[in-house]
């Protein structure tokens, strides 16, 4: 009894003494206590914080675009062609929906298979779908981050495309229809001099355009230096950005490899130092005609201004530098020749292809010609309001083959979002499949006819959401800035060529017409039809002579133009 008394006593007591303690503790000691139990706390809701946002974000994930299973390490990377990975896409947005995701190693992507998931994204969302996905070799190493057209969104990017903006906004552009009206002309003299050699006719033509246009000077071939000069930049460019090609694309981390130890860029170095040799050498080439007064307004005289050049002072350059370096310049005044060219030259070429297989369009082509041009003189800007037929070859051409197949540069996501409750995680690469979006049946029906009358007011199939129609020009802040001068190179090219010329297949040994097939198209960013043979026939010998009449005083204005 006294030992169960002594045990109940000593217990009370124990808890007295410990109720005390507490009570009567130093305060340093209770503050120790509740520390620990604070931390306790603490560290216990950050790993439930952790652990529930871990899950809510796995949930995210699961609900990311329904797209094909992809496999550890390497997502989808095995079941994506390396050549024309365009169709494939469009089969799985058929089969999946219009906006798929896919995994690239350890990159999520995103394809929209519509026009109308693009517009909901690339254009309503522009504030983070705009950047690009890195591009560690070609952008970084080889381009050293001034080539904008893959630079991130931010504020290099907005001044590189600031030059772009002020130099072919659609104003601007007007200004660049007599050059394109003059070169037009010379291209129908080539026309007519050497049909076989039609493909590169439409380069030349397209080449001297962006060259007029950005340094001042034409070119009479395409086998003249600078225009070689530049295809061998954008070659490499291009064989550079080939997935897979570079390790370091997967793991960025090589990058912090000290120098000498990151095989990867030699290379890609020297010619970066080609580039930028050549480059200089045309803005120097620029600066040197602004000095003794006879550079004629262009992309790169006017940037120079901009930025502080001061012409015919000898120090003039030490001016330059308002928001960019004369590097910069050089870089940022390069971009229309590698985007103007094979883009524009292309769309022609699909334009004769399309003539080929719908000789009926055709026909009502040079119907609306005949009507408002008639045979003694050639089309000019001036007609267009008078020709709407010809306007919607344009865009039917443009949607019939988008020759930025995939949209041109894929954007990338800089935020994670919602879309009709799919999950898409900030840093996806995400194309618009321009191939699928142009032959949706649901936005254009019978998508592999070429109809231009969906682009014509006056008809029952024009669908009034495609006035303008802007879909191949992309989207949202990276649309195309060169989209109003290349639309007036196809306007007048186009308009000139079906008033001077039927389109004809080619016949072979037995006379027999041979078509070429239509979708014979090159792989690349830009597709193009791959190389075919057809004759141009002069529709009349009053045509030939208004063509060489012509020409002949638009290479006289040129020649005094350009010296
Ligand atoms: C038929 C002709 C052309 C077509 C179909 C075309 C189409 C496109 C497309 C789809 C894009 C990507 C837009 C995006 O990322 O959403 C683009 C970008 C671009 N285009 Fe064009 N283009 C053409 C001609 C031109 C011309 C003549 C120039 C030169 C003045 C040009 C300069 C550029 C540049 C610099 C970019 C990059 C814009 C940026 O990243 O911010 N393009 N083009």
């Amino acid at each position: 009894m006294t030992i169960v008394l002594l045990l109940k006593q000593s217990a009370c007591s124990l808890t007295a003494l410990n109720m005390t303690n507490l009570l009567l503790a130093p305060a340093s000691l209770a503050a120790l206590f509740t520390y620990d139990a604070s931390v306790v706390a603490v560290f216990g809701a950050v790993v439930a914080t952790v652990l529930i946002a871990i899950h809510l974000r796995s949930l995210k994930w699961k609900r990311m675009p329904p797209g094909p299973k992809p496999v550890p390490f390497i997502g989808n990377t095995h079941q994506v062609p390396s050549v024309k990975p365009w169709w494939t896409f469009e089969k799985w947005n058929k089969e999946y929906g219009p906006v798929i995701s896919f995994w690239l190693g350890g990159t999520p992507v995103i394809v929209l298979g519509t026009a109308q998931a693009a517009w909901d994204l690339l254009d309503k969302r522009s504030d983070i779908y705009s950047s690009r996905p890195r591009f560690v070799v070609a952008g970084e190493i080889l381009s050293n981050n001034m080539r904008g057209l893959m630079l991130p969104y931010g504020e290099a990017w907005r001044r590189w495309r600031k030059v772009l903006h002020s130099g072919f906004h659609s104003r601007r552009a007007e200004a660049y229809t007599p050059i394109q009206s003059l070169e037009g002309k010379i291209t129908l003299v080539d026309m007519l001099s050497k049909p076989q050699e039609w493909e590169r006719n439409f380069r030349r033509y397209a080449a001297s355009v962006v060259t007029s246009v950005t340094y001042g000077r034409r070119i009479n071939s395409i086998d003249e230096w600078i225009v070689k000069e530049n295809i061998a930049a954008m070659d490499y460019l291009m064989s550079v950005n080939i997935p897979g090609k570079y390790l370091v694309e997967s793991w960025p981390w090589l990058l912090k490899l000290p120098r000498a130890l990151q095989w990867f860029r030699r290379e890609p170095e020297e010619y970066q130092q080609r580039d930028i040799k050549l480059y200089t050498s045309l803005l120097d080439d620029v600066k040197t005609r602004m000095n003794n007064g006879t550079a004629p307004d262009c992309l790169t005289s006017q940037t120079l201004l901009d930025q502080g050049f001061v012409p015919g002072d000898d120090n003039g350059s030490a001016h330059i530098g308002r928001t960019l370096s004369e590097l910069d310049i050089a870089y940022a005044v390069s971009s229309p020749f590698g985007a103007g060219i094979d883009t524009t030259a292309g769309t022609l070429s699909s334009f004769v292809l399309a003539m080929l297989h719908f000789p009926e369009v055709q026909a009502k082509a040079q119907r609306e010609l005949d009507t408002v041009i008639g045979p003694s003189r050639m089309p000019e800007y001036e007609d267009k309001g008078e020709l709407p037929y010809i306007r919607a070859i344009v865009d039917e051409t443009l949607r019939w083959r988008p020759v930025a197949v995939l949209g041109g540069s894929p954007h990338a996501v800089t935020a994670d979002d919602e879309y009709k409750g799919m999950f898409i995680p900030k840093g996806s690469t995400v194309f618009a499949n321009m191939a699928g979006i142009m032959r949706d049946p649901n936005m254009f029906p019978s998508p592999d006819d070429f109809i231009p009358e969906r682009f014509l007011i006056s008809s029952p199939l024009f669908n009034p959401r495609f006035a303008p129609f802007d879909l191949p020009f992309g989207f949202g802040r990276r649309v195309c800035p060169g989209s109003h001068l290349a639309r007036n190179s196809l306007f007048i090219s186009i308009a000139r060529l079906l008033w001077a010329f039927h389109i004809k297949p080619a016949t072979d040994k037995e006379g027999k017409e041979v078509l070429p097939d239509p979708w014979n198209y090159t792989n690349g960013f830009n597709s193009f039809p791959v190389s075919f043979q057809c004759k141009f026939e002069p529709r009349s010998r009053e045509v030939v002579g208004v063509i060489k009449r012509e020409g002949a005083a638009a290479l006289d204005e040129l020649n005094s133009r350009w010296t």
